[in-house]
């Protein structure tokens, strides 16, 4: 390829970056978040979904997106399936609604082609303003919260008691232990702010894993990647299924929650990054389009729902600017295709510190709502609080659109109530009374 070429079409000059800047960046981002491609297939899995699958998936649907958003959109911004929301594929729509995962894949295949209108014909504008600041906010801080908690269960750090529902676990178990040593070099790594922190954590945990004996070594590193065969299409096939107002909610929450998560995750990285213009995000339809698209890929082939995924901040903190930099991210998503075998020395306890830290990552959105207004707080605070202790978010999200438009009309707010508000007032009362009543 010729760098005038790529120098020209990327306007390396004109964003003041360089090659070799754009390079390091894309780098910098994979080794941030290179690690969902063995935690989406350990959470996946929990589904009964293949793991082989899932991980070949990951890498295609990540890759995808990335390249979409570098080459089409211009940003310096990566994409892949979301923590949190494939959580609530895996714990709430399956195993706790008893939902199949063919029929959530369906599920979050309807989402995809929604997201993909919404965004297409500019509906996405409307949808964006009419959702009030602090619920978007919260949504984020409580799936925080949500992936934090999971992470805490499955580390073996935080177990269920029959006399106050849950309590921290006696450590007497050695996988506990390598939970604990995951978790202080991860937070430590952070602290330090060295790039790639959760993923040398991981790798730092699974070797101590395998010296100690509680993690079995791999037969091998490199091997052809898995085939798609046990999940691809099952979406299409299974999309009759979605045919109850319980899969209609679904749907309604891997929507809002893949919509917002990448909304508010690109507005926080362009303002980072120096995009914003007026108090507008240029190309957003072209951003929000890259990740319809790999969400829309992504559950054909067998994965839950792709966002913009907030380490890009790592890449664009050490320079990058431009979309080579998602370019760069994309193409070390295909390579990642290669090391499937490594999946068998990621268990639970190596996964449960990368958990624990992008909750806390994601709990930074707390800080934005603004809990002195009370008719703010309420919504927001059952929203937030709701997910964890439902085990559910379109739980939490429900609680927090119901309790909205109350707090609002008795604090003599109403008229800031958007229509569209009201609609999901009246979606989520329904919701609980088919699920619960
Ligand atoms: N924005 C965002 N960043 C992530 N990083 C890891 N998972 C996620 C996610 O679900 N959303």
């Amino acid at each position: 390829m010729n760098s005038n070429w790529l120098s020209r079409y990327f306007q390396f000059s004109e964003l003041k970056t360089t090659f070799g800047r754009e390079m390091l960046a894309g780098l910098t981002t994979f080794i941030s978040m290179g690690y969902i491609l063995f935690v989406n297939p350990s959470v996946l899995g929990a589904s009964g979904m293949d793991k082989g699958a899932v991980f070949t998936a990951t890498a295609l649907s990540s890759a995808l997106g990335c390249l979409i958003m570098g080459i089409v959109a211009k940003y310096p911004i990566a994409i892949a399936p979301g923590l949190g929301v494939n959580a609530f594929f895996a714990f709430s729509v399956v195993i706790g609604m008893k939902v199949p995962w063919q029929t959530a894949l369906a599920g979050v295949f309807i989402a995809a082609v929604i997201f993909f209108i919404i965004t297409v014909f500019k509906i996405r504008e409307l949808i964006i303003n009419a959702i009030p600041q602090s619920m978007k906010l919260a949504m984020a801080a409580g799936i925080g919260l949500f992936i934090a908690f999971i992470g805490l269960n499955e580390g073996g750090l935080i177990v269920a008691n029959k006399d106050t529902l849950v309590s921290f676990a006696m450590l007497t178990k050695g996988t506990t232990w390598l939970t604990i040593f995951g978790l202080i070099v991860t937070v430590i790594l952070m602290c330090r702010k060295i790039p790639g922190s959760i993923f040398i954590g991981m790798a730092l945990t699974s070797i101590v894993g395998m010296i100690s004996g509680l993690i079995p070594l791999p037969s091998q590193i490199i091997s052809a990647a898995p085939s798609l065969a046990p999940t691809f299409g099952v979406a299409i096939t299974h999309i009759g299924a979605i045919n109850t107002v319980q899969l209609a909610v679904v749907v309604l929450t891997f929507l809002l929650v893949t919509f917002f998560d990448t909304a508010g995750t690109l507005i926080g990285l362009a303002e980072q990054a120096g995009f914003i213009k007026d108090n507008k995000m240029p190309r957003v339809g072209q951003a929000l389009l890259a990740d319809s698209s790999s969400m829309l890929v992504g559950s054909v082939l067998g994965t839950s729902p792709t966002s913009a995924y907030i380490e890009s901040s790592t890449g664009i903190a050490v320079g990058g600017r431009s979309g080579f930099t998602a370019v760069v991210t994309g193409i070390l998503f295909l390579f990642g295709l290669l090391f499937s075998p490594l999946l068998a020395v990621v268990t639970s306890q190596v996964t449960a510190p990368a958990l624990i830290i992008v909750g806390v990552l994601m709990a930074s959105a707390l800080k934005k709502i603004e809990w002195d207004k009370f008719e703010i707080a309420v919504p927001a605070f059952l929203t937030v609080l709701g997910m964890p202790l439902t085990y559910s978010i379109s739980d939490g999200i429900a609680l927090g659109f119901i309790a909205y438009p109350i707090t609002m009309i008795a604090s003599g707010r109403a008229k800031e109530i958007h229509p569209i508000v009201y609609g999901l007032f009246f979606v989520f009362i329904i919701f609980f009374a088919v699920l619960f009543g």
